[in-house]
């Protein structure tokens, strides 16, 4: 164990990467990026980052408001600044686009830079709801571009870690691994894969299910079926992988995940409290809870039960969500706690899992920069009734931190994103199949990826009582219907009762 003092060293480090204070030389032709949106996460997620990160650049960034744009873009070094989104999508030297908006829009613009040629790093939620999302991704691949959604949580070393000691199966983001046979794909087997950064030092990737997304890509262990290989088989042997309990905890058994926002941190006028945004606790930190569920517990969860407290005076927002899910013929229990309404002091994002042979907790999935813990208790068994049967012995308890290398969520994020805009960018004009094979594969696994999780989160929204979020859009025109419709007439879509339970 490493003395405080140097430990307090480390995370200083670690705290001045994350605000970008220790800028490093670019590579060569970096990605370019344009910013949709002057604001904070964009600050936080892609701007400090970006100083960090060799193999990318930002160059631009758009407001609704140009003067708002210029002193964002000279406050922190950006070349070019535009008065309007539109006006960033014409750049014709930015190849991707960050997507920071509300929720509402996160579709209508997502698909306006891919109309655009660009690449999309696009907020959490993907879009509004699962239809969007479907429409965004289908765009994607016809323009044969990389359009993502941004968890960043999940490409710290912290999600490797856990995925391990779970023997999680490769989730849906994860592509499988090109099989060609061909030179780049030869080489593209060598060079680090898209997963490579995950690999936290001293975490030990066992053989199992999850080794393939601890180790950072490679091949799907366990020769189950990838990404266009059978969604239904794939869910099948996911969850058969998981039962079959390659990791320290053994057969998982449930799974816990919570994100909760105390109520003091979004004031009543925030993006998050407004229906025609697509607001809502599920949308804004349940999100993150069923993203992290399925990748750790394996794909293709349905929503049993959920329950929503409404906001004050709204129908349809959602200040807080919880939920059941399941997984067919599976004994494997899921549940959720999402809030924006938290009573706690701090915002908290917790991951639980019992398995037959012990239990883990892990604070702070969401943001491990700024410290965390993975706990994992396990029992021996007895031997009388075979191996690994009969009852506990002995109980040992672990506590590790999992910080990483030194680097934040964001960090990981970008450098992944960069390198797999790289990727296409390299299918684009190529006529080798290991190249083509591997750009067409990201695209595919983001777009599972982002509609699996979006149509689960429409389904927590309907088992709840309510309706699947609006686009901004649609929110519009059903306020422009409810304006012109006679007295009592229903006409919002989206309202619903809620299940009210505070
Ligand atoms: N990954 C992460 O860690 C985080 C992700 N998020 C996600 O980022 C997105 C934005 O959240 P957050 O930054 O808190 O939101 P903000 O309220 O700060 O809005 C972000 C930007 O949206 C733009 N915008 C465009 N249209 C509207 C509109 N009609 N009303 C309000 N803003 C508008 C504004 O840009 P302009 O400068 O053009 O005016 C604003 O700067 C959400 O989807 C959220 O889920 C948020 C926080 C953390
Ligand atoms: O993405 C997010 O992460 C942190 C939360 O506080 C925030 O609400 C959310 O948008």
């Amino acid at each position: 164990m490493a003395p405080p003092a140097a430990l307090d060293l480390m995370q200083l480090q670690r705290v001045a990467n994350f605000l970008g204070l220790v800028p490093v030389p670019k590579a060569p032709a970096p990605v370019r990026v344009g910013v949709m949106g002057a604001s904070q996460v964009a600050t936080y997620a892609m701007l400090w980052p970006a100083k960090r990160v060799p193999e990318a650049e930002v160059v631009a960034v758009a407001a609704r408001d140009g003067t708002r744009a210029r002193d964002y873009a000279r406050q922190h070094g950006i070349a070019r600044s535009y008065g309007s989104y539109e006006a960033l999508l014409a750049d014709p030297e930015v190849d991707a686009v960050y997507v920071g908006l509300p929720n509402g829009l996160h579709g209508q613009w997502a698909a306006a830079a891919l109309e655009a040629g660009k690449h999309v790093l696009c907020e959490k939620p993907f879009t509004a709801n699962e239809e969007e999302a479907r429409e965004v991704q289908a765009l994607a691949r016809r323009k044969g571009l990389l359009c993502r959604e941004a968890f960043h949580y999940r490409e710290h070393p912290l999600a490797a870690h856990l995925a391990s000691l779970l023997g999680s199966p490769a989730p849906a983001w994860l592509p499988a691994s090109c099989s060609s046979s061909s030179s780049s794909a030869a080489a593209s087997a060598k060079a680090p894969g898209p997963g490579a950064a995950w690999a936290a030092p001293g975490v030990k990737a066992p053989a199992g299910p999850g080794a393939a997304w601890a180790a950072g890509g490679g091949a799907r262990a366990g020769g189950a079926p990838g990404p266009g290989q059978g969604a239904e088989a794939a869910a099948a042997a996911d969850v058969a992988e998981v039962l079959a309990g390659g990791g320290a905890l053994g057969p998982l058994r449930s799974i816990h995940v919570e994100v909760l926002i105390p109520k003091w941190v979004f004031g009543s006028a925030n993006i998050r409290w407004q229906e025609s945004l697509a607001g809502g606790a599920g949308m804004d930190a349940g999100c993150y809870c069923l993203h992290a569920i399925r990748s750790l517990a394996g794909e293709r969860p349905e929503v049993v039960q959920a329950e929503a407290t409404l906001a004050p005076g709204s129908t349809v927002v959602d200040a807080a969500m919880r939920g059941r899910l399941r997984w067919r013929g599976s004994p494997l229990e899921g549940s959720f706690a999402a809030s924006l309404a938290h009573e706690g002091l701090l915002p908290a994002s917790t991951i639980d899992v019992r398995g037959e042979r012990g239990s883990l907790r892990c604070s702070n999935f969401i943001m491990p920069v700024f410290g965390n813990f993975v706990q994992v208790t396990t029992s021996a068994m007895q031997a009388a009734g075979g191996e690994g049967k009969g009852s506990p012995t002995a109980t040992t308890t672990t506590t590790a931190r999992v910080y990483g290398p030194g680097e934040g969520t964001y960090f990981h994020q970008l450098s992944r994103f960069a390198r797999d805009v790289r990727t296409v960018e390299e299918a684009r004009g190529s006529a080798d199949e290991g190249t083509l094979l591997a750009a067409s594969r990201l695209l595919e696994a983001d777009a599972l990826d982002c509609v699996a999780n979006m149509a689960l989160l429409d389904a927590a929204y309907r088992a709840a009582g309510l309706q699947p979020r609006l686009t901004s859009a649609q929110a519009l025109a059903a306020a422009k219907a409810a304006a012109k419709a006679p007295a009592g007439a229903a006409v919002d879509p989206a309202a619903g009762s809620g299940t009210l339970v505070a």
